[in-house]
């Protein structure tokens, strides 16, 4: 199967480059919403089978002009949400996004790390890959849109993957409605076939001087 894995267009917290991970968190910008009215036509012709978002809002609102262009209702799956930035929820001052990410990252090595008041890896880890497991067990042979968030699909994608290593994790960024596509299945594994940095309508659609953390971070180690 072919999972599409989509982060969500911009929301007010990306625009200040605060770690908003509660839920379900808010909607988009207006440019957010051009980025997501932008997906339709920028998937062009490839076939979607069913479209999934997380529990939080900015997905929600996302999914609503594919899910309108293809006819298809956008269903919830626990587990795809945000990695939880427990004690660093709303700051976005350079300690607070230097903790969150350089933990995330520091899982390539140790997955017992845990964000303060957060998740660790191996909760993370868990709950991302139970739900791509129903995703895939639900359409063993389709392609899937699935909405979710950058912190989120930059780990788990990295992680699941059989072809992508820590290097190449910590320097692809992933923009709002950027797409990381894998394929496999939850038994065979998976492999990254595609990773696109900027939003899918295009680099115009892009907010450079917004301090958002997924799309903004390159830890070291
Ligand atoms: O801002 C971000 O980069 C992350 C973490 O706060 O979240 P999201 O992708 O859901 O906006």
């Amino acid at each position: 199967m072919r999972l599409l894995l989509i982060r969500h267009g911009q929301t007010i917290d990306n625009v200040n480059g605060a770690l908003g991970t509660a839920i379900p968190g808010p909607g988009l910008t207006p440019l957010g919403k051009r980025q997501a009215a932008a997906i339709p036509d920028s998937l062009g012709s490839i076939p979607i089978d069913a479209i999934y978002v997380s529990t939080m809002q900015r997905t929600h609102e996302t999914a609503a002009p594919l899910a309108l262009a293809r006819g298809l209702v956008p269903v919830v799956l626990d587990g795809i949400h945000e990695i939880d930035a427990g004690d660093l929820e709303q700051r976005s001052d350079e300690e607070a996004i230097r903790t969150y990410m350089g933990t995330i990252f520091s899982w390539w090595g140790d997955f017992d790390a845990r964000i303060p008041g957060g998740e660790d890896g191996n909760e993370f880890y868990a709950r991302y890959t139970a739900a791509i497991e129903q995703v895939a067990t639900a359409h063993p042979k389709g392609t899937i849109a699935v909405v979710s968030h950058g912190a989120a699909i930059r780990t788990w994608a990295s992680y699941a993957s059989q072809n992508i290593d820590a290097e190449f994790s910590r320097t692809h960024l992933l923009e709002n409605t950027a797409v990381v596509v894998l394929e496999g299945s939850a038994v065979e594994g998976w492999v990254t076939t595609y990773w696109a940095d900027e939003p899918i309508g295009g680099a115009s659609l892009e907010d450079a001087s917004a301090p958002d953390p997924t799309a903004g971070v390159r830890p070291a180690g």
